[in-house]
């Protein structure tokens, strides 16, 4: 058994056609599929888009690896737990807002997939459009154990721990304050050496990309040299390596006579990626006003609507306040388009209290929200001198339909059942 996992090191750009070997030579030169690969490797196309999919639009990658995908018995249904899948029909819709307490790191040993919980979700996996929204807390490696989503790419969101994604095209080590997207399909093991949590969007629809910028112009928001790819490193392991899947909403299993992550070189445009939302060129009004939050989108997933997305990934970084006259927190209202929202650290500038960091909250089409009482009398109050917000992340999955929870998240007892309680005590406006 030899295990080549170096360092990691990353290539950098979004979207990027990359080409990167553990080994030199791994990959063919000058055409994707030869008679022989080079080493007696097996070239593997991983489409992410239709092969017809326009060029701006098409995702594939070629792997070069020890043994084809293609090698396994067939798989079988694995311990659902507390995964659910679009359409969520799970319990019915409720227009209520809804937050939760932080999910308690498990007292037995838990790894990465057995601690996925489904707290809700949008559309159908199977027409490839909504998202399903999940969160995870875990206390131990993914041993001799892969995982990988049919359903959809992750969008994966650490919020406590150091964690690794071990993924058949490289290593990602990531921490509190990056985001790991991976693609659907890829492979993927997580490690971590004491308790780890997060939030996941599993993106059914159209992959992740960039907004527009529109009148921004050519920067700003997050740049595209700071998406980190890595580099092609693989194992040559021949244990029993069981892969787990989600397909079709079930999770399934099957066990490899080997490792599958042992592509030991890949090129294309369909690899995973972290971000380090530190990078984020936050942009915000220095006049007046508080603008929409779309300002905030690192990444989104568009649907056919232009401009209405399957879902946006927003984050609340660290800025900068300087708005004169104006009312600085989150307004109150009631949006179109739903929003889950998550907290890696630190405080929310719309809530003083009760929203932790590894909590969540709820917030669906058209229900009123906003400040919470403690934080509408602080900013109606405060000196409006420049203010930095430091020491916080906070982020949303912002999608273009309604959010449906499942059982689990409207009757767990992280719930908040007296979350309508932060916006009753508002004294009615003096009309004279
Ligand atoms: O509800 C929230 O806290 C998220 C949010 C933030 C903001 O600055 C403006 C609108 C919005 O929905
Ligand atoms: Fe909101």
């Amino acid at each position: 058994m030899t295990t080549r996992t170096n360092a990691p090191q990353y290539l950098s750009g979004f979207g990027n056609h990359f080409a990167t070997e553990a080994v030199p030579g791994a990959l063919p030169e000058g055409r994707n599929s030869p008679q022989r690969a080079p080493m007696g490797l097996y070239a593997e196309q991983l489409s992410g888009t239709a092969f017809t999919a326009p060029r701006s639009e098409n995702r594939r990658s070629w792997l070069y690896r020890l043994r084809p995908s293609a090698q396994h018995p067939a798989y079988r249904p694995f311990a659902q737990g507390l995964v659910r899948s679009g359409p969520f029909h799970d319990a019915p819709p409720s227009p209520n807002r809804m937050r939760w307490d932080p999910l308690p790191v498990p007292t037995s040993p838990t790894d990465w997939v057995e601690g996925l919980v489904t707290y809700g979700g949008t559309g159908d996996a199977e027409a490839l459009s909504g998202v399903g929204i999940h969160l995870y807390a875990a206390n131990r490696s993914m041993v001799d154990r892969v995982f990988y989503c049919a359903d959809g790419e992750l969008l994966i969101v650490p919020q406590a721990g150091d964690q690794t994604f071990v993924t058949e095209m490289g290593r990602i080590e990531a921490k509190p304050g990056e985001i790991v997207v991976i693609p659907r399909g890829v492979r993927f093991r997580v490690e971590c050496s004491g308790p780890i949590r997060g939030y996941v969007c599993e993106n059914y629809g159209a992959v992740f990309r960039l907004p527009d910028l529109g009148p921004i112009g050519s920067n700003g928001l997050a740049n595209p040299r700071d998406f980190q790819t890595p580099v092609a490193a693989f194992e040559d392991v021949d244990r029993p390596t069981e892969c787990v899947q989600k397909y079709g909403g079930r999770l399934w299993t099957t066990t490899f006579p080997h490792s599958p992550l042992d592509v030991v070189g890949w090129h294309g445009n369909y690899s995973p990626y972290k971000y380090d939302t530190a990078r984020f060129n936050t942009i915000g009004t220095v006049s007046f006003d508080h603008p929409d939050p779309s300002i905030f989108t690192v990444l989104t997933s568009p649907s056919d609507t232009p401009g209405t997305a399957n879902c946006d990934f927003v984050i609340f970084p660290p800025r900068w306040m300087v708005g004169e006259d104006t009312f600085r927190p989150p307004w109150f209202h009631r949006n179109v388009m739903s929003e889950f929202m998550g907290l890696v650290t630190g405080e929310y500038d719309a809530k003083e209290g009760g929203f932790a960091p590894g909590g969540a909250s709820l917030h669906n089409c058209m229900s009123g929200h906003g400040p919470d009482q403690a934080s509408y009398d602080k900013a109606i109050a405060a000196e409006l001198k420049p203010v930095k917000i430091e020491n916080t992340l906070a982020f949303m999955f912002e999608t273009r339909a309604p959010i449906r929870t499942t059982e689990w998240a409207q009757t767990s007892p992280t719930m908040q059942l007296d979350y309508d309680d932060v916006w009753t005590g508002f004294e009615k406006g003096q009309v004279t």
